[in-house]
């Protein structure tokens, strides 16, 4: 099929387009490097996944990878990272995304230990929009954290944007769903029982950006090894049990600490949907939502985005174009 570059194994049609350089960033699927394209010089973030790389599940390793290419073929949010062109080989697959010049969102807050309050909002909102958007379209990440998030630039004020979509999960319509059309002549009780909690798969979306806004509020996790003597990992999350520790969190608002509180509730059910958190009293801030859209959205399609063509900027669906919501 496709043509091999006869020194490095790159296809011939990627490495015409591209000129690859350094490696930028390390995945579980395989590795990030900076390219540029040679028609317009313009920096890319080439993202190469190896279909060999895991013999042993090799099927699941291309199934999510191939989910994963779906979906990111399939978004359109400016807070979701977003693919510019694609190639494949028979070991490979190369995705060229927009380069996100400010790296994770991992580093950042390893840098500054704390992100100081307002920053931490901006972008956090964006998150919930993103991660709004995502759930509208059927879609739930299942694995938001720092190093999933990247930012624009090196300004506090930038846009972030979420990626690595191949743990993610794509919402059908489920057997269940359709049990639930029909008469229940014959039906069985606990099918309705186990329908009560059907559905919520999406709850553990909202629960990792607790987490993430946790770490970028405080500079340390809600959860890690020996922080409760006896208690695993495990065991502090099922527990719900976290500390606010004094010196980290004296400065931090009792809005914040509020949100993360009612997004790190054990029971899905009880917990903040993104929805929710999207209404809480501490993302009721016009000054942040103005900042914030005016970075997403920009009315001027020279400034943020420099990738984006005038188009993007309001082609984004509105929550309300969500397809009908389907089960899980
Ligand atoms: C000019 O050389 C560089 C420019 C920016 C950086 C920081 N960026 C990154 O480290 C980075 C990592 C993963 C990514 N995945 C998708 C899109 N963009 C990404 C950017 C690293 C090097």
């Amino acid at each position: 099929d496709l043509m091999v570059d006869e020194q490095s194994n790159l296809p011939k049609e990627l490495s015409e387009k591209y000129m690859i350089t350094k490696k930028i960033g390390v995945g579980v699927c395989g590795e990030v490097k900076l390219a540029f394209e040679r028609a317009t010089c313009k920096k890319v973030a080439l993202k190469t996944i190896n279909k060999k790389d895991f013999p042993a599940s090799v099927g699941t390793a291309t199934r999510s990878a191939e989910r994963e290419i779906q979906i990111l073929q399939k978004i359109d949010h400016p807070c979701l990272i977003k693919t510019k062109d694609f190639f494949q080989t028979d070991d490979s697959y190369y995705i060229v995304l927009e380069l996100m010049e400010g790296g994770e969102l991992y580093d950042r807050v390893k840098s500054k230990q704390q992100i100081k309050e307002p920053i931490a909002k901006l972008y956090f909102y964006q998150m919930l929009k993103a991660v709004e958007y995502l759930h509208n379209n059927g879609i739930i990440h299942r694995d938001l954290k720092p190093e999933n998030v990247l930012l624009s630039s090196h300004d506090d004020v930038c846009i972030i944007k979420i990626t690595d979509f191949n743990q993610s999960k794509i919402l059908e319509e489920s057997a269940l769903m359709r049990t639930l059309c029909g008469t229940p002549t014959y039906l069985a009780p606990e099918v309705f029982t186990d329908a009560v909690t059907v559905g919520y798969s999406r709850a553990v979306d909202a629960w990792s950006l607790g987490v993430v806004l946790f770490v970028c509020l405080a500079g340390y996790p809600p959860f890690y090894p020996n922080a409760r003597i006896g208690l695993s990992v495990s065991d502090q999350i099922t527990q719900g049990i976290y500390t606010f520790i004094p010196s980290k969190w004296d400065g931090i608002s009792d809005d914040a600490k509020d949100v993360v509180k009612k997004l790190l509730r054990v029971d899905p059910n009880a917990r903040l949907t993104i929805e929710e958190a999207l209404q809480h009293p501490w993302l009721m801030d016009e000054a942040m939502k103005e900042t914030a859209e005016g970075i997403m959205y920009p009315k001027d399609p020279g400034d943020a985005d420099a990738t984006a063509d005038p188009g993007d900027a309001d082609a984004t669906a509105d929550p309300g174009d969500a397809t009908a919501d389907p089960g899980d």
